[in-house]
């Protein structure tokens, strides 16, 4: 064990234990997750965040490869009450700082009195306040990350083949198991990277274009943004989007998204949908949210704050959720997303092949 300390914009550094060495730079923001460390320690869409767990104990039941979501832990660094041995050493074998024997309610608190805010981290046998200091004086903004992107996409595309709907899923950070609920469901998918060009997409012929979820600000996908317009006036072709999605899709259509305070990130948020009125619980991971839904009707909301959850247009065969459907971690509650998004693509391809 060794020193370890946090320095805060709000100007106060706070002591703990370190648990993985090394120093850091990030966004503060919690998640009051009680389960679901694996998942979200290598959610893409935590790069260039600090994250503290609000749950006490983490790692209660080891590190398992099979439930990481990608190759490798995306925040910055980790902050909790108490981390088991096991995910200490996964952190620091993964050169991501840990402390831990913090409170965590009082950083929580100040999170949530003063929004999501940068900080620095130093951890290790002879680091001082000061260390920490420096990193939060180079810590940029999460909206200066302006290609994000690059650190989280795949290098290239990749295919899996499938007798369903065609869908060419932009990676903006995709979760693995956005991919494999897919793939479950018989999609043939193509994932591209996050720059991939409108001949590319053209290319494939899909009958969904799906945005993935993603790390930061969606201002800074502007191809993604533009290869939803490029696609979304098209007939034979659906649009759906997941978190980053869905802001990158409704930026798409004339509508704009804003940050929030500190943003929903754990697996209970209550969403409500418009229609048929049902609750379900959700696990959310996002700071910014959509203020203006553009072109979209606004189909689902958040029980707590009433931002938008769902967006839909019929006209434009669009579909969208700012939680995670996929589940991982989290209630199973709303998978169904899936099937609605395959079968707004099947759909779609009908059409094209009466017009052809
Ligand atoms: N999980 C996500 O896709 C997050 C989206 C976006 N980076 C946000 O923080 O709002």
């Amino acid at each position: 064990m060794s020193d370890a300390y946090i320095a805060l914009a709000d100007g106060r550094v706070v002591k703990g234990r370190g648990r993985a060495p090394g120093r850091a730079r990030g966004e503060l923001v919690f998640t009051t997750a009680y389960t679901g460390y694996e998942e979200s320690l290598t959610d893409p869409s935590y790069e260039e965040q600090v994250l503290t767990f609000s749950y006490p104990l983490i790692g209660n039941y080891g590190v398992r490869r099979e439930r990481f979501e990608s190759s490798r832990v995306h925040p910055r660094a980790a902050l909790a009450r108490e981390f088991t041995d096991d995910v200490a050493k996964w952190l620091s074998a993964e050169g991501v700082p840990a402390i831990d024997h913090l409170d965590t309610r009082d950083l929580v608190t100040t999170v949530r009195e003063e929004g999501a805010m940068k900080c620095g981290i130093a951890v290790g046998d002879d680091v001082t306040p000061e260390d920490a200091r420096e990193e939060l004086e180079k810590c940029e903004g999460m909206s200066d990350h302006t290609d994000i992107g690059s650190q989280v996409t795949v290098p290239e595309a990749r295919h899996y083949e499938g007798d369903g709907p065609t869908v060419a899923l932009i990676d903006c950070g995709a979760k693995g198991s956005i991919v494999s609920s897919l793939r479950e469901r018989g999609a043939d998918v193509h994932v591209l990277p996050y720059d991939a060009s409108e001949e590319t997409v053209a290319d494939i012929d899909p009958d969904v274009l799906f945005i993935s979820n993603g790390p930061g600000d969606p201002a800074n996908f502007g191809n993604a943004q533009s290869l939803v317009e490029a696609f979304v006036e098209d007939d034979n072709v659906a649009v759906a989007g997941i978190c980053l999605g869905q802001q990158i899709v409704a930026r798409a259509v004339g509508g704009d998204t804003e940050k929030m305070a500190f943003g929903h990130r754990g697996v209970n948020q209550p969403v409500r949908d418009l229609e048929s009125g049902q609750v379900v619980m959700t696990t959310q991971n996002h700071g910014y949210t959509v203020a203006d839904p553009g072109n979209l009707d606004v189909t689902q909301v958040n029980v707590n704050d009433d931002t938008a959850e769902g967006l839909a247009s019929e006209e434009l065969n669009v579909i969208t959720r700012q939680y995670h459907p996929e589940a991982n971690p989290g209630p199973n509650d709303s998978l169904g997303f899936f099937d609605d998004v395959l079968e707004l693509g099947e759909t779609a391809g009908k059409r094209r092949i009466i017009a052809d």
